[in-house]
Parts: C-alpha cells; sequence; structure tokens
C-alpha cells in the first residue's frame, strides 16, 4: 500500500520556515539479488541489528564477551525488497518541496564499492533511481519555464538578473551543450530511458505550489573529484589534452567550485541528459568487486533561482553526492592506477569519518577542535552541511554476504557517528525581504584566500612528488627487471657454450679413442703378420668383423 499515492502536497512559499533541531537523517540500503549473512537482523523499522564474531570491536567499545550484538538506529531501514520508489518518497520527495521553499539540501551515497550507491541515486530505466525521481518531481510541480533564463546563480550563492544580450549567451550556451549531447550516440537511448521512466513514474503525485514568483531558472552542473583533483564533467573532453582541473573557492562553511559550469535546463528531460552526458565522461573502471566502479566522488546540483528582482533573489541548491566506494586493499587486489585511486578514495572517505566524529564530539562534549575539513576537497566542499548548518541526509548501502562483514561494520560505525550529528541550520529567508547581503572581502580573509591558494600550491607539488616518487620506483623496478633477465641471459649463454665445448671435447675424446684403438690394432697387426700368419688369420684371431672396423 502506498501512503503517499494520493496525497496533494500544498506548499506556500510565503510561509516562512518552520525551525527546528533535529539529527542528520541516515537511511540504510540493504542491497538486493544478495544472499545475506544470519548475523544480522531489522528490528521494527529503524534498528538494525548485528551479531558480533569473537574478535570484532564495536562503536561502544565493547569485546565480545560483555555483549555479543551490536544495535544500530537509522532515520529508517529499507529492505532488500524495498522499490526504488518507496526509497524516493520516503527520502527526497519532501525535500524537493524544502528545496523550492528555498532551502539547500544534501544527499550523500555511502557505502562500500558494489554496494548499490550509483544504483540508488541514478538506477537503470526499468527503476529509475532517487535523481530522475527528483528531477521528475520537481519540474512537474512548478509551471512551464520562461524559454531565456531570467537570472543565474553564482558560485558565492547569491544571484544575478540577466541583460537581453546575457540571456541570449546563457541560451546559446544551453542550446550548444544540449547539441554536444544530441550528436552523442546514447542520447536517443537516454531519451528513451527517461521518457519511460516517466511514464513509469507519471503516476506519482506531484506538488502544487501556490505563490510562485514570476522569475524561476533551473541550473544543473555535475563535477568529479578524481584523485583528490575536482573535474567539471559537462567540459567536453578533448583528445590528447589533459582535463583543466577546478579549484575551491569561497571560505570556510561557505565554498564553491570554481569556473564550475552550470547549464540552464527548463525539462526534467535536459536536466537528465546533462547529467547522462556527465556521467559518461565520469572515471569508471572494472575491479573485482565492481564490474562499474565509480572511481570518483560525483557531485550533480541543481540550483533553483527564483524572486522578482535584483534586489529579490533566492537561490537554493540540491546537491546529489555519489561517494566512491571504500575498499579493502587486500580484497580487491588493486596495483597500478587502480591502487592509487584505492587509496585517494579511502583517504577521502576517512576524512569524513573524522570529521563527522568531530562535530558530533563538539556538539556533544563541547570539545572546540576544528574537524580536518580541508584535508580532502570532499570536506572542504560540503563544510556547511557537515556542521549542521544545511540540511544533509545520508543514503548509507550495505552488501549484507557474509565476507562483507568487516565494510559491513566500518559502514555501520560510520552510520552510527553521521546520525548523531546536530542539524542546526538557520531558517530560510522568505522572498520579498533581501535574501543576500554582499560581503566584501576583508583583508583577513584576502589572507585567507591566499592561504588556501598556497595549500592547494603545495597539495599539487605533494601530489607531484607522489607520482614521480612512484614513476621512480617503478622505473627502479624495471631496471632491476632488466638487469635481471640480461643476467639470466647471459648465464643461459655461458651454460649453452659450455655444453657445446663438452659436445666438442665428447666428439673429439671419441675420435681420439677411435684413433687411439686404430693404432693399436695396427700395431697388434704388424706384429702378428711379422711373427706368424696372414692377415686375415690375424682378424680371425682378434675376432673383428668388417662393420666393426
Ligand atoms: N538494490 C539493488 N537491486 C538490484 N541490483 C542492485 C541493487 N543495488 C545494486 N545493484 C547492482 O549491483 C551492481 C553494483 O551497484 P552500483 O554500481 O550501484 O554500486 P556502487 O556502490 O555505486 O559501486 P562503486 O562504489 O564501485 O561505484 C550494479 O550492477 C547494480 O545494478
Amino acid at each position: 500500500m502506498n501512503s503517499y499515492s494520493d496525497s496533494f502536497t500544498t506548499i506556500d512559499l510565503t510561509q516562512s520556515f518552520e525551525e527546528e533541531e533535529k539529527h542528520v537523517d541516515v537511511y540504510l540500503r540493504i542491497k538486493g539479488g544478495v544472499e545475506c549473512s544470519d548475523i544480522y537482523a531489522i528490528e521494527e523499522e529503524d534498528t538494525f541489528v548485528c551479531e558480533l564474531p569473537e574478535t570484532s570491536t564495536t562503536i561502544s567499545g565493547n569485546k565480545n564477551g560483555v555483549q555479543t550484538a551490536e544495535k544500530y538506529k537509522f532515520t529508517k531501514i529499507f529492505n532488500s525488497g524495498c522499490t526504488q520508489e518507496e526509497i524516493f518518497h520516503a527520502t527526497v520527495k519532501e525535500k524537493i518541496l524544502n528545496f523550492i521553499n528555498g532551502e539547500n539540501s544534501t544527499l550523500m551515497a555511502y557505502g562500500t564499492s558494489g554496494s548499490g550507491k550509483t544504483f540508488t541515486l541514478v538506477g537503470t530505466t526499468e527503476e529509475p533511481g532517487i535523481i530522475p525521481r527528483a528531477l521528475k518531481y520537481l519540474f512537474h510541480s512548478l509551471p512551464t519555464l520562461e524559454q531565456f533564463p531570467q537570472a543565474k546563480p553564482l558560485p558565492n550563492g547569491n544571484a544575478v538578473i540577466l541583460d537581453n544580450t546575457q540571456k541570449l549567451i546563457e541560451k546559446q550556451q544551453s542550446q550548444s551543450i544540449l547539441k554536444d549531447l544530441h550528436a552523442y550516440k546514447d542520447h536517443l537511448l537516454h531519451e528513451k530511458a527517461f521518457s519511460a521512466m516517466q511514464q513509469r513514474l507519471s503516476r506519482d503525485p506531484v506538488a502544487i505550489v501556490e505563490n510562485l514568483t514570476p522569475i524561476i531558472n533551473i541550473w544543473v552542473s555535475l563535477a568529479e573529484i578524481y584523485n583528490e583533483q575536482i573535474f567539471d564533467l559537462l567540459n567536453t573532453p578533448i583528445k590528447g589534452q589533459q582535463r583543466p582541473r577546478l579549484k575551491i573557492g569561497g571560505l570556510h562553511n561557505n565554498t564553491y567550485i570554481k569556473d564550475l559550469k552550470f547549464i540552464n535546463v527548463r525539462s526534467g528531460l535536459e536536466a537528465y541528459e546533462v547529467l547522462q552526458y556527465g556521467l559518461q565522461n565520469r572515471n569508471r573502471a572494472s575491479t573485482v568487486v565492481n564490474m562499474q566502479s565509480s572511481r570518483s566522488h560525483c557531485i550533480f546540483s541543481i540550483k533553483l533561482v527564483q524572486g522578482y528582482d535584483a534586489d529579490n533573489l533566492l537561490v537554493s541548491s540540491f546537491n546529489f553526492c555519489d561517494l566512491a566506494g571504500s575498499e579493502r586493499l587486500k580484497k580487491t587486489m588493486n596495483v597500478g592506477d587502480r591502487l592509487k585511486e584505492s587509496n585517494s578514495i579511502n583517504n577521502s572517505l576517512m576524512v569524513l569519518g573524522r570529521c563527522i566524529t568531530m562535530v558530533r564530539d563538539g556538539q556533544y562534549k563541547k570539545e572546540n577542535k576544528m574537524p580536518p575539513f580541508r584535508e580532502s576537497k570532499l570536506t572542504q566542499l560540503f563544510q556547511r552541511a557537515l556542521i549542521g548548518k544545511e540540511d544533509i541526509q545520508l543514503m548509507v548501502n550495505v552488501n549484507l554476504s557474509k565476507d562483507m562483514f568487516p565494510e559491513t561494520q566500518h559502514t555501520l560505525n560510520f552510520s552510527a557517528m553521521a546520525k548523531e550529528v546536530i542539524i542546526d541550520q538557520a531558517p530560510v529567508k522568505v522572498l520579498n525581504s533581501s535574501r543576500f547581503l554582499d560581503k566584501d572581502f576583508d583583508e583577513e580573509d584576502t589572507r585567507d584566500e591566499e592561504l588556501d591558494e598556497l595549500r592547494d600550491r603545495l597539495a599539487e607539488v605533494v601530489l607531484q612528488l607522489s607520482e614521480e616518487r612512484q614513476q621512480n620506483q617503478q622505473r627502479q623496478e624495471e631496471a632491476i627487471e632488466r638487469e635481471r633477465q640480461h643476467l639470466i641471459n647471459t648465464y643461459k649463454e655461458i651454460i649453452n657454450i659450455k655444453d657445446k665445448q663438452i659436445e666438442t671435447l665428447k666428439r673429439e675424446n671419441e675420435i681420439l679413442l677411435k684413433e687411439k684403438r686404430e693404432r693399436e690394432k695396427a700395431h697388434l697387426q704388424s706384429f702378428f703378420v711379422v711373427s706368424s700368419g696372414s692377415e686375415s688369420d690375424f682378424e680371425d684371431e682378434l675376432g673383428v668383423t668388417e662393420s666393426d672396423s
């Protein structure tokens, strides 16, 4: 039974957002099609129970003998049989309405490699994931959008009204990108996929949004963090050229990706096509645990600009973040590029875990330590959400097969930490009061920017050094291997020559022996003939046949 199927939600943009203290929503999704180990159980809708093997250490620090099972509380648990539809309705649907109402939101999919993060967010044509459902829901809740964008979001969270020339330029840019997409061999596939999804989703209810403003524009972007470098996935890759790396701009908890392209879209299909185009450019590779493993963190952002005029614009963003999967190096047996990626993925997820733990400790124990947000690009970008100043949801994906126990336990411990973080977001200002105050950078801010710049450069140098070290090591290993091969070949050649010499000596020896025998025979023969008889008598005497001689 779908409790939502007949519901119509009405939201009013003139109402202010209700402020209330709450914890981060952490959902658990259990991967379908996998045989679950019997050490796990679900109690009610939100408690996950895990029996502990002898050697395991739990989040509460207890060892077995004292405690035999650990319980983890989630906002909601989606069992392996749950549909994509149920998951969308229980998690993101309401957030889309808040988004229309001006609230920023982030949904992160977390879990080990192959646990179903991309499946949950993007899904397949048959089973559309959260993002296509969110796009469909969003665009169906809004009126038909204007042909030309009227306002554009700025990286720092503000927006500007576009003049006629700028409108034309932006429109042309969107069109040229969409045209690029249409030249792409898979575009028809995506169009079909989205319309198939639309049909499947058409039974879903839509929200009726009242008091919409005359300006409503939607913009999307797609970025990836690969080996601690940020790339714009909507930049068409040029063969033989390195992709431009993007930098993080902004300060403290108001960071953004500098020069990231935002494309104006007017429908769910356009947005979905842009997403699919970008995903083709994402770093993927086949690993032992996933045939199509995402090797990067991928961030799909939707920005909604709404308002009346230049002084009354409201920008809200919805980020969908598909994290790269954590990996156990022993299990994946990765080498070379895959190993480098694994290290980078695991490191940034470890920093994410440390930040969340420290934010939680700061909130509960009032410890005043600064979480290490700057130690990874991911945490630097999502700092605001991670300290609880913005809405953030975590979709934790687990594969409950027996051989994944250590990974699952690690994921559950991570979730337990995240679940305790308190969200303390400021109320979203309603429209018709000026929402943003443009703050000039003061001296301290400038110094911070310079420091950021230096840190970036230092990170680049460290990365370069580690790459060089790896290359040197590889070169040394290759030289040692070449030397080894050379020695083996020389040794083989010497053995070969010696064998030949032995053969020659053997042959010479045989010849000498034969000659010796013949000399002895001749000697005896002459002796016999002289002393007693004929030559044939001599041969008879020796018993020598013709063939012998
Ligand atoms: N709930 C599910 N039901 C059916 N198939 C699933 C489910 N979850 C994942 N899969 C399938 O499992 C495979 C791996 O899933 P997916 O690529 O989403 O994992 P991932 O967590 O994103 O992995 P990685 O971090 O390596 O990119 C895919 O073929 C996907 O279709």
